[in-house]
């Protein structure tokens, strides 16, 4: 049964809501800003006592209305997906005075993998990091099963949910392969540094689930190059390996999502 709170607001205000009243949505501080938009933290309190949850608010910046269309793709990829280790939609909330609406997700208090990494170096051992590429390997695993290619994935769009949680965010560059190939090729150059392409994304704009695979490596070793290598050593070396292997030039050289999984399982167990 919904808790008593919701129950009195009537089935517009239930916990699985999808539309958030703008009315309701409290300003509290900004969280990120890039070309896409901005993302903020709100706390979405009807009853208007701060009882009402945090949540993650990502706004477009008011500018070109191709902009417009990405942003609609972007909320209809992330509503469509559902996986614990994929940032959760949690409806939009539209503003009528300035014709814009907003994407709200859940709300990660850790932030970015990078920014944890760096606060937390002594936190994230070895065991840890594994853990961490293992819920990564996993989200990508489904989102491969879904047919996205996410295109962007780089630590900074980790999101950290918990000490040992971490998330796949922003699907602002994800796209879906068509279904009679096995790649999909972009029109305009990415926006993203190219450390995090695969070749063939930069030489030819390809992206698949094997240029993923390739991001997913550079991953590895943006984990690995923060973590303390005070374990032991055939873990390092499985994990050097497993980045050789989602690196290989050819993207058919490249190991699936579901091999690296296993793989890192089984340097979990070492
Ligand atoms: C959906 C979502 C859920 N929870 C959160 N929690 C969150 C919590 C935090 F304390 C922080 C920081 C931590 C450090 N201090 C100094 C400032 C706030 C933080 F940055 C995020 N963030 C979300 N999104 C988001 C936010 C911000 C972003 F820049 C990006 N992006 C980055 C590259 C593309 S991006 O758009 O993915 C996504």
């Amino acid at each position: 049964p919904l808790p008593d709170r919701d129950r009195a607001l009537g089935p517009s205000h239930q916990q699985d809501q999808s539309v958030y009243e703008e009315r309701h949505l409290r300003y509290i501080s900004p969280l990120g800003k890039g070309n896409f938009g901005s993302v903020e933290l709100c706390r979405y309190d009807p009853l208007g006592d701060n009882t009402g949850e945090l949540i993650a608010v990502k706004k477009l910046q008011p500018n070109k209305q191709s902009n417009l269309e990405d942003f609609q793709k972007e909320i209809n990829t992330i509503r469509s997906l559902h996986c614990d280790y994929i940032v959760k939609y949690r409806g939009v909330c539209y503003s009528m005075g300035r014709l814009s609406m907003s994407l709200v997700m859940e709300y990660l208090p850790y932030g970015s993998l990078i920014g944890y990494l760096e606060k937390n170096r002594q936190l994230v051992n070895n065991r840890r990091m594994l853990l961490f590429a293992s819920q990564i390997c996993k989200g990508l695993e489904y989102l491969q099963s879904m047919r996205y290619v996410h295109r962007d994935l780089a630590a900074r769009n980790i999101l950290v949910a918990s000490d040992t949680l971490v998330k796949i965010a922003d699907f602002g560059l994800t796209k879906i392969i068509p279904f009679d190939k096995e790649y999909y090729r972009v029109t305009h150059p990415g926006e993203s540094p190219i450390f995090w392409y695969a070749p063939e994304s930069i030489t030819e704009s390809k992206f698949s689930h094997k240029s993923d695979v390739w991001s997913f490596g550079v991953v590895l070793h943006e984990l690995f190059s923060y973590c303390e290598h005070n374990c032991n050593p055939k873990r390092v070396s499985g994990l050097t390996n497993m980045m050789m292997a989602c690196w290989g030039y050819s993207a058919e050289e490249r190991p699936t999502f579901s091999t690296l999984g296993d793989q890192i399982e089984t340097s979990i167990q070492d």
